[in-house]
């Protein structure tokens, strides 16, 4: 095996949260008056962090209003905190290939663009029967994907060289990602966003189901 490592994005790649997510928005922007969106509308919203979320969401004629920004990821921070596990579940086929994983000695890290005590709790709740040598979720001091300095924290932790890291992810950002961090990047078709998106940002190798994913680490 040429890899060393793989890497997960979170979001669209091991967990279908875009419900809890919709929802949870939707119930702010509600209490303020302000439209809602349609489930499929955040498919496009979600992958560049919470406070994007927030900003894309609002009308543009107030996206730039920072104060209202502020208050508006504060409250689904704190409403989050209650809703994020309403429905939010592994995709089918993520335990069997995480079970497979667990067998072959890689390294296994998650990096999400969500807030890093969301991310953590997220996967300690919904992902326990797996052991991540690293889960890092956005926090303070860290750029977010598509910037790779926390790939390849990652790498360094690993102690591999970024050649030597498969990067599994749902979008374009995490595309971006893998390929500015040096790493091999590999899209997969269960999550948000389209493969045409995934192709245009450079994806190496696209999976179905998360079975493709042992297929191309066992060739
Ligand atoms: O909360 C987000 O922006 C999505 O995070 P992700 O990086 O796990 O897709």
């Amino acid at each position: 095996m040429i890899f060393k490592a793989v890497i997960f994005d979170l979001d669209g790649t091991l967990l279908d949260s875009l419900q809890d997510l919709a929802e949870t928005l939707n119930t702010v922007l509600s209490l303020h008056g302000l439209p809602v969106h349609e489930l499929n509308e955040y498919r496009l919203l979600v992958g560049y962090g919470m406070q994007e979320l927030v900003r894309k969401a609002v009308p543009e004629k107030l996206n730039s209003d920072d104060a209202l920004i502020d208050t508006l990821l504060g409250e689904m921070k704190e409403k989050y905190s209650r809703t994020w596990k309403n429905n939010t579940r592994p995709y089918p086929g993520i335990a069997e290939l995480l079970d497979w994983l667990a067998r072959t000695g890689l390294k296994k890290g998650i990096l999400s663009n969500k807030p890093d005590e969301f991310t953590k709790l997220c996967v300690e709740t919904l992902l326990s029967s797996w052991q991540f040598d690293l889960v890092m979720g956005h926090h303070e001091g860290i750029r977010h994907k598509p910037d790779p300095e926390g790939a390849l924290q990652i790498a360094a932790t690993f102690g591999c060289s970024p050649e030597e890291i498969l990067y599994i992810g749902d979008s374009s950002v995490d595309m971006q990602t893998a390929k500015a961090a040096g790493m091999f990047p590999l899209g997969v078709l269960w999550g948000f966003r389209s493969e045409e998106e995934l192709r245009n940002h450079g994806a190496g190798a696209l999976a179905k189901v998360p079975d493709d994913i042992r297929k191309y680490l066992s060739r």
